[in-house]
C-alpha cells in the first residue's frame, strides 16, 4: 500500500518503520495544515494532535481516501466523521487504542463491569500512566474503558479525573517519563481486590494494529472499529 502518514511524530515514525518492513511505500509525511496532495495514497494513517484530527479526516473523506485514526482528544466531533463518512461513501476506522492486546482488553473490562454490576461490595478504580508528552488527560483509552463500564454496569452514570462523587468512574491519570501507555482496572471491596491490566512495552504494539486495520480497510468503505478488524463477536 501507498501510505499517507498525516502526523509525523512519535507514532508517525513508528509507523513509517514498521510498514517499511512490511512491505508498504510512505508517499506523504505531514506535520501541519499544508494542503497536501493526497492522490498518490491509497490510504491515510493520521497519529496527529487533537485540533488538527477531525480536519485530517475530512480531508481524506472528502478526497476518497481511506483513513485510520488513533489521534485521541477529538471525540465531540466522532459522530460528524461518521456522518461525512456515509455521505462519501468512504471508509474511516478510529480507535483510541490500536493495539491488539487493548482490544481484547476492552471486551475483558466490558464483561467484568456486567459481572460486577449487582455486586454492591466493590467500588471501582480506573488508572492510566503515559509520558509527560502526552498532551490529553485522561487518555482516549481511559474514556474509552469508563464509557464501556458506564454501559455495561448499573451503578456507575459518569466518569470523572480524581472524584469522590456517588455513581462516578474515577480516572487517575499519571504522567511519567518514558511510560508508552498503561491501564489498570480495580474492583476493589473490604475483603479482596481484583484487577485487570494492560502494559504497552513500546509503541510498537499500536503502530502494528493501526497497520494492520489500514491492510484491512484499504479496499472496503463504511465505518469500523478494531473489533471488525479482528472479527471479535
Ligand atoms: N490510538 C492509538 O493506538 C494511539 C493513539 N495515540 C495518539 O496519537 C496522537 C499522536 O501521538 P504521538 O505520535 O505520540 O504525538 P507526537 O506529538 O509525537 O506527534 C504528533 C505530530 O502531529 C503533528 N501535527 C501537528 N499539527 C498537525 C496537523 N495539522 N496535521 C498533521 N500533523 C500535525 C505534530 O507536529 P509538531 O510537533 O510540529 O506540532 C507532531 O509531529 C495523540 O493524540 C495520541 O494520544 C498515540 C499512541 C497510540
Ligand atoms: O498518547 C499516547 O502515547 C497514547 N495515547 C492513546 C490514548 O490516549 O489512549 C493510546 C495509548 O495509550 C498511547
Amino acid at each position: 500500500m501507498k501510505i499517507a502518514l498525516l502526523g509525523y511524530g512519535k507514532m508517525g515514525k513508528t509507523i513509517e518503520a514498521l510498514a517499511i518492513k512490511r512491505g508498504h511505500t510512505i508517499v506523504l509525511r505531514c506535520d501541519d495544515t499544508s494542503e497536501n496532495d493526497l492522490k498518490n495514497a491509497d490510504i491515510a494513517i493520521d497519529f496527529s494532535i487533537p485540533e488538527a484530527a477531525f480536519n485530517n479526516i475530512s480531508k481524506c473523506l472528502n478526497n476518497n481516501t481511506p483513513i485510520v485514526s488513533g489521534t485521541t482528544g477529538w471525540l465531540d466531533k466522532y459522530n460528524d466523521a461518521v456522518a461525512l463518512c456515509k455521505d462519501k461513501d468512504g471508509a474511516f476506522i478510529y480507535a483510541s487504542n490500536f493495539s491488539l492486546g487493548v482490544t481484547i482488553f476492552f471486551e475483558l473490562n466490558k464483561t467484568l463491569a456486567k459481572m460486577m454490576s449487582n455486586l454492591k461490595e466493590y467500588t471501582i478504580d480506573l488508572e492510566e500512566i503515559h509520558h509527560t508528552q502526552k498532551l490529553d488527560a485522561p487518555s482516549g483509552t481511559a474514556i474509552t474503558l469508563a464509557e464501556s463500564i458506564i454501559d455495561n454496569h448499573q451503578k456507575y452514570t459518569q466518569w470523572k479525573l480524581d472524584s469522590n462523587a456517588e455513581n462516578t468512574v474515577s480516572i487517575s491519570a499519571k504522567r511519567l517519563d518514558n511510560v508508552p501507555g498503561t491501564h489498570r482496572i480495580k474492583y476493589v471491596s473490604a475483603v479482596d481486590t481484583l484487577e485487570i491490566k494492560h502494559t504497552a512495552h513500546s509503541r510498537e504494539g499500536f503502530a502494528l494494529g493501526a497497520i494492520v486495520a489500514a491492510e484491512w480497510l484499504v479496499d472496503k468503505t463504511g465505518v469500523f472499529t478494531m473489533k471488525d478488524v479482528l472479527n471479535i463477536r
